[in-house]
């Protein structure tokens, strides 16, 4: 990294932060972008493409050689969608209370809507449980995303229920194109009718609140906390103990380097728990 690197600002802060050798799509992105080439990464989710970008141009903001006019903007930043930069502005006004929380690790699981989860970067996020079905393969990426970051491992659980068979398409898909094994009876639910997609987006189908079964009182909802804390801390036995009557496909894996284009590569993918001839 230290290579493409001129300012000791700069290279103080990128180890600050950990960084100790550059990531494959940085490898190739920064020298490319130091050398005045405009540069499009296309490389799988939390593989380092914020810093392929922003280590070349910060780089040539700090050496001064591009500063002819101070008041004049020197750079631009786009987010990705007005949701996402509108959320991080939110985030940022709120005090991330929440993910401060997750980050310092009082608390250990963090709930997130799509265009929240989008935005989080924790590099060392086990598993991500898809609650409610992703409504196609780019927001399964997504989410699942926030897990396997900058080649560690990671699980992604997806429950679902009898009504969101019509939407298992895209999570299976995303599954298969990153070289998981997806059971044959499986595949033949790939394909997504669009209309039924816009059907279920406007109306998703209703679910029991995140407590599931214990939500009745009080004392039982303070029984299962307790349960929680001192039986393992699985994501699994969180996900059957707070979800029950939900089937799950769970995925095992790392996101494997120069992997598949914008697919979280995950080695293994195991349906559990529910009946194949529901499904045929
Ligand atoms: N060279 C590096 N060494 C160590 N950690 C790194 C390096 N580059 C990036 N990271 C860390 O890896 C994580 C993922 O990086 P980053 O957010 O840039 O990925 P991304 O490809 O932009 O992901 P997404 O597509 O999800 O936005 C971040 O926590 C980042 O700090």
């Amino acid at each position: 990294m230290s290579a493409a690197v001129t300012s000791p600002t700069l290279e103080a802060a990128l180890a600050h932060m950990g960084t100790v050798s550059p990531t494959a799509a940085q490898r190739r992105a920064i020298p490319s972008m130091r050398a005045g080439n405009d540069v499009v990464a296309v490389a799988p989710t939390g593989s380092g493409k914020t810093p392929a970008y922003a280590v070349p141009l910060l780089s040539e903001l700090l050496s001064g050689s591009r500063a002819p006019n101070r008041s004049a903007p020197h750079a631009l930043v786009l987010a990705p969608t007005r949701e996402l930069a509108e959320q991080q502005a939110r985030m940022r006004a709120c005090g991330t209370l929440a993910v401060e929380r997750y980050r310092t690790g009082e608390v250990w699981v963090l709930i997130a809507i799509d265009v929240l989860a989008r935005g989080l970067d924790f590099v060392a996020v086990e598993s991500v449980v898809n609650y409610d079905m992703p409504i196609s393969a780019s927001a399964d990426v997504h989410r699942i995303g926030r897990t396997g970051r900058n080649g560690r491992k990671g699980t992604a659980v997806t429950l679902f229920t009898r009504e969101d068979r019509v939407l298992l398409g895209p999570v299976l898909e995303v599954a298969e194109v990153s070289g998981a094994d997806v059971p044959k009876w499986a595949l033949k639910l790939k394909g997504v009718r669009k209309d039924v997609v816009r059907r279920m987006e406007k109306r998703p189908p209703t679910r029991k609140g995140i407590g599931g079964p214990n939500r009745g009182s009080i004392g039982k909802r303070h029984k299962q906390e307790k349960r929680l804390e001192s039986g393992s801390r699985t994501e699994e036995g969180v996900a059957n103990r707070q979800v029950t009557g939900r089937k799950e496909i769970q995925r095992q894996g790392e996101n494997r380097r120069g992997g598949r284009k914008g697919v979280q590569a995950m080695g293994l993918n195991v349906a559990t728990g529910f009946e194949e001839e529901e499904y045929e």
